[in-house]
């Protein structure tokens, strides 16, 4: 045999293998892990070649964002997650679908979703998100795992300590004012009443972008503040995209969507590196870190060009993921947040009412601290209801690393578990029978004595990556919650719709107008 022999030989061998490589992806696995599933009694709807069961989602909720819900009912699985209301009734609460070629197990047991997030020993890990998804929210710590994972959560656990964050809310209330200030100047400058309408949602996410940029970027919150509203515009580049079926290697074609994304990219780390070198060039001697006390300076002290400095280190380019996985992992949640609390303010008056008193009484200053905020015990029963009710993030996931086993059920490799907060959130089952009400007295004797399972509420997580913004998120809350009922009474717009919708978090999707009246 010549060369040329040889040549073609070795070419239809390449190509025979790709062929059976791609087969083996497409056809043959969807088929092993349906049969494994079956066999061990979950079924689920039929896989079409790469596509999977998208199809039908998207249908499910095509239709479902057609709808609008009564503003008393707060049963909003069905909107939300479409795909589960169907699923679950045809082939029972655990089932398997295929989100293309990701086979996804769906559960809603707090008990396997306990066993799944407590795992320590690495097997259920974050599942490899898409790479437009990892453009937009960072190489961080909320999808890395591993020793990676361990190494930065170690360095930025710190800046989270509650006595950190304490000395933060001074800059979260100066923040809140602004927003207000700017709500009653438009309600005197309105002849109706002196009343103003408000899109909170909008709003909300405003205030957030502003307070993490606080948080994160102290001093330089500025041009922080730049960085992430290139950041945003990459996101909603991300959600847009979420249910189209990957293409493994589109993302480096040069599409006009991919060129638009590496710009917006390139402009989010340019300027997070410029904040970055600017601290380099001139630490600060007043704070106990010399690069500065927030999130930032903590980060900056752990940078891997100070040999000298034991503990755990960062690169450069570690830094910058963090940077803008933390701004997308606080800006939405919390904005979603609180959102839906003040949907919930408006809803029950009786309920804005007792939290304005609470409020009047124990900040005594306009301006509250961090002590006064942690006397709000009805604000947290009524926070915990609203994060129980309308949890921003309302499915986690996991996938399996290697095969294994939860109890009887036998989960092969790279599966990935979809755990449905918002069900287990208002299942009869563990809540009681008025489980889709608004009843934060269920709170009054805390979380434990509230539901029938220690883990029915998971608006946070659970186990090791448990949410390290939550102290944070509830201190944002508590600021902007006292704030708004000193100064004003809420009601609902009459152009509301009460339209839940999963964006990657749980928004309203058309906003929430209220009417803002303010007290004397
Ligand atoms: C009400 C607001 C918030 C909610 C409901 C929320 C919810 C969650 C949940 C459910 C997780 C666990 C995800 C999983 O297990 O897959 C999580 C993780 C995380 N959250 Fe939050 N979060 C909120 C606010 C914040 C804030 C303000 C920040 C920071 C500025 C933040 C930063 C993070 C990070 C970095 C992780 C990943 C932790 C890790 O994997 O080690 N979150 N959050």
């Amino acid at each position: 045999m010549g060369y040329l022999g040889i040549i073609i030989v070795a070419l239809m061998f390449v190509t025979v293998s790709k062929i059976l490589q791609v087969c083996r992806i497409v056809v043959w696995r969807p088929y092993a892990v349906t049969e494994c599933f079956r066999n061990q009694g979950i079924m689920g709807p039929s896989y079409s070649i790469l596509s999977g069961s998208l199809g039908e989602m998207k249908k499910l909720r095509r239709v479902a964002m057609g709808t609008a819900l009564n503003t008393n009912s707060h049963d909003i699985t069905e909107r939300v997650i479409p795909h589960f209301t169907t699923w679950s009734s045809q082939y029972g609460e655990t089932f398997l679908y295929w989100y293309g070629l990701q086979p996804r197990l769906f559960i809603s047991d707090p008990e396997l979703a306990k066993h799944i997030l407590s795992n320590k020993s690495n097997i259920f890990v974050k599942p490899k998100a898409r790479p437009t998804a990892e453009i937009f929210a960072g190489k961080g710590l909320p999808l890395i795992n591993g020793l990676d994972w361990f190494r930065h959560r170690k360095i930025a656990n710190p800046a989270f300590s509650m006595d950190k964050l304490k000395g933060m809310v001074k800059g979260m209330a100066t923040c809140t004012v602004s927003m207000l200030d700017d709500w009653k100047n438009h309600a005197i400058s309105s002849a109706d009443d002196q009343c103003r309408e408000v899109e909170v949602h909008g709003e909300f996410k405003r205030l957030m972008a502003d307070i993490i940029a606080h948080t994160a970027f102290g001093s330089s919150f500025v041009a922080g503040k730049e960085a992430f509203k290139a950041q945003l515009q990459l996101q909603q580049c991300c959600a847009a995209s979420s249910t189209d079926t990957f293409i493994p290697g589109s993302q480096y074609l040069p599409t006009p969507s991919n060129i638009h994304i590496w710009k917006l990219d390139r402009k989010v780390k340019e300027t997070l590196k410029s904040i970055i070198d600017g601290r380099l060039n001139s630490p600060t001697t007043g704070n106990s870190n010399r690069f500065g006390n927030d999130l930032l300076g903590t980060m900056i002290d752990a940078l891997d060009i100070f040999q000298s400095r034991a503990g755990p280190k960062l690169n450069m380019e570690e830094i910058i993921e963090e940077c803008k996985a933390f701004f997308v992992a606080g800006h939405g949640t919390t904005a979603s947040f609180l959102t839906w609390t003040v949907f919930l303010l408006c809803k029950y008056p009786e309920w804005q009412t007792k939290l304005r008193e609470e409020v009047l009484n124990e900040c005594v200053m306009r301006i509250p601290d961090a002590d006064m905020l942690a006397k709000l015990k009805l604000v947290n029963m009524v926070f915990l209801e609203a994060l129980r009710l309308y949890c921003p993030v309302i499915r986690l996931f996991r996938q399996g690393s290697e095969d294994t086993s939860i109890g009887n059920l036998m989960i092969p490799r790279d599966t990935c578990i979809e755990i449905a907060l918002v069900e287990i959130h208002r299942s009869e089952k563990y809540w009681g029978e008025d489980a889709k009400e608004f009843n934060p007295l269920r709170f009054i004797n805390g979380i434990s004595q509230a539901a029938k399972h220690p883990n029915a509420l998971l608006e946070f997580g659970f186990g090791p990556r448990t949410c390290i913004g939550q102290n944070l998120a509830m201190l944002a809350g508590k600021t902007t919650i006292t704030l708004i009922l000193q100064r004003f009474s809420l009601s609902l717009s009459p152009e509301y719709k009460h339209t839940p919708v999963d964006n990657l978090l749980l928004e309203p999707q058309f906003g929430l107008p209220i009417v803002a009246k303010p007290l004397q």
